[in-house]
């Protein structure tokens, strides 16, 4: 066995037995109340799942392990030359909960390096769709066309006891992280590139290699993919492709059938597809206007449009954060530090000075302030990569490092087959006029 999966084992283990301890003497403590709205409205507030990699604060953001993204900047071995952290290390830092050496995270990369063969027969599925196919529906399919390559479902076909899963998890997990970037940029050199494709460069670590295969070598594009694949990866368990990844994953459905599941939901514009509609959203405000950098009162009068056409502001708002969200100003650093003069960069900082006191006026946008989304579009489109459907398939390889990580968690927990009650909403009207109780377990 591998020493990061020993360490993974000994981890889980201690972390077993004290959850086991949890519930034996606290399991019927209550940790929340759940109204009405609750229920309607997506469960917003609701306690209802346990995440280790990462927790959310509504006004700080996003803590990996206990570490903040700018933390994660100082603290995460870097690439030779470079000063961005390397994904390698933060996906340590969420399977192990400690924070990895140089040689731990040199290691990881060896090791997705040599796990990183794609199926031919993975290649074909891409080449049946036709080109016209969105980039995420690609990635699904691609992704589902790798189940066959799944040592849990066989291994669980074959017998396996409960006790083992946690191993062919592990295992899944790092074989699929290990294959993404490949069946990633294979889909897009396919749509993009007339189908010439890029050969895996042995010597350069997972977000570096995975900027080769895409065809961007340039070291700003290769430092901005480390970047981004750190501070996509992982925002607790609650958001869409999380717990969809999580939920599905209860089932037993092994890493493959989850993280597809998973990337269905990413694929959604309230979620992960949203940054490629901030990019779309500023493009054509740009032509709308005829070109250069739009001043705030052009920007102000396309949010209302924006908004009087029955739209989102794309970029804008969050389900959980209620402050600009630190992946947004990771990124805001990242281009002042780099490309400070870009202009679709300066219509970004613009639309954020802009944007935030109009949705505040509205009086019902719970978060006015940018998302995640609002600023990876403009660096990508500096580097060249302009071709902004495919920008969720950025999004979903790196959130493949936090859910499946998740996922070793689950099942080296060996947490519970997911299934909330349901009421109808006679149910509903009936508990409200007293004539059913509420149902307890
Ligand atoms: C990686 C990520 O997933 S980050 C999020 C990416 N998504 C986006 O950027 C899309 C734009 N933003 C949104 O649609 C929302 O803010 C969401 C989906 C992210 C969060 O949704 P909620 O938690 O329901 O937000 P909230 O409680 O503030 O919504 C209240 C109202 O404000 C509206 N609102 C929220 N954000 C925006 C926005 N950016 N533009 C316009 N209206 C908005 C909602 O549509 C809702 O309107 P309604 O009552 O008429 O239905
Ligand atoms: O937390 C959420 O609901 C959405 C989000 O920002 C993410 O998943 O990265």
């Amino acid at each position: 066995m591998s020493y990061i999966k020993e360490k993974f084992k000994a981890k889980a283990d201690e972390l077993s037995a004290e959850v086991k301890d949890l519930l034996k003497n606290h399991g019927t403590k209550k940790v929340d109340d759940v109204t009405i709205a609750q229920v309607y409205q997506g469960m917003r507030g609701i306690t209802g799942l346990v995440t280790e990699t990462s927790l959310l604060d509504a006004n700080e953001g996003i803590r990996f392990r206990g570490y903040s993204i700018p933390e994660l900047r100082e603290h995460l071995p870097k690439a030779p030359g470079g000063a961005e952290p390397l994904p390698e290390g933060l996906f340590y830092l969420m399977l192990i909960g400690e924070l990895p050496t140089e040689a731990d995270v040199q290691n990881l990369s060896s090791v997705l390096g040599r796990r990183s063969h794609v199926p031919n027969h993975v290649f074909d599925a891409i080449e049946a769709l036709p080109v016209s196919t969105h980039p995420m529906t690609m990635f699904t399919v691609a992704v589902m066309a790798l189940q066959t390559e799944s040592v849990f479902a066989k291994a669980y076909a074959d017998g396996m006891s409960k006790k083992d899963y946690w191993s062919y998890m592990y295992e899944d997990t790092l074989n699929l992280i290990a294959r993404l970037p490949r069946v990633a940029a294979y889909i897009y050199r396919r749509k993009y590139k007339n189908g010439q494709h890029i050969q895996p460069d042995g010597m350069l670590d997972w977000a570096g290699n995975f900027a080769h295969m895409l065809g961007y070598d340039d070291e700003g594009f290769k430092e901005l993919m480390r970047l981004y694949m750190v501070i996509h990866a992982d925002h607790e368990g609650g958001n869409v492709s999380a717990h969809t990844t999580h939920l599905v994953g209860s089932a037993l459905s092994d890493a493959y059938l989850s993280f597809a599941a998973g990337m269905n939901g990413l694929a959604g514009p309230l979620h992960g597809l949203a940054n490629q509609e901030v990019i779309k959203w500023i493009l054509s405000m740009r032509e709308e206007l005829g070109g250069g950098i739009p001043t705030k009162e052009q920007i102000a009068a396309y949010v209302k449009k924006t908004l009087s056409e029955g739209k989102v502001v794309p970029g804008y708002g969050h389900a959980v954060l209620r402050k600009t969200d630190p992946r947004f100003t990771a990124q805001m650093e990242f281009a002042k530090k780099h490309l400070p003069e870009d202009e679709l960069v300066r219509i970004v900082w613009t639309v954020y000075e802009t944007v935030p006191p109009i949705l505040q006026d509205l009086g019902k946008v719970k978060n006015p302030w940018p998302n995640v989304d609002a600023h990876s579009g403009a660096l990508l489109v500096h580097y060249g990569l302009v071709e902004y459907e495919f920008y969720t398939v950025l999004f979903g390889v790196s959130r493949a490092l936090g859910v499946l990580a998740s996922l070793c968690w689950d099942r080296a927990l060996s947490l519970s087959l997911e299934r909330p009650k349901s009421v109808t909403s006679e149910w509903m009207k009936l508990f409200v006029e007293g004539k059913v109780e509420a149902i307890a377990e």
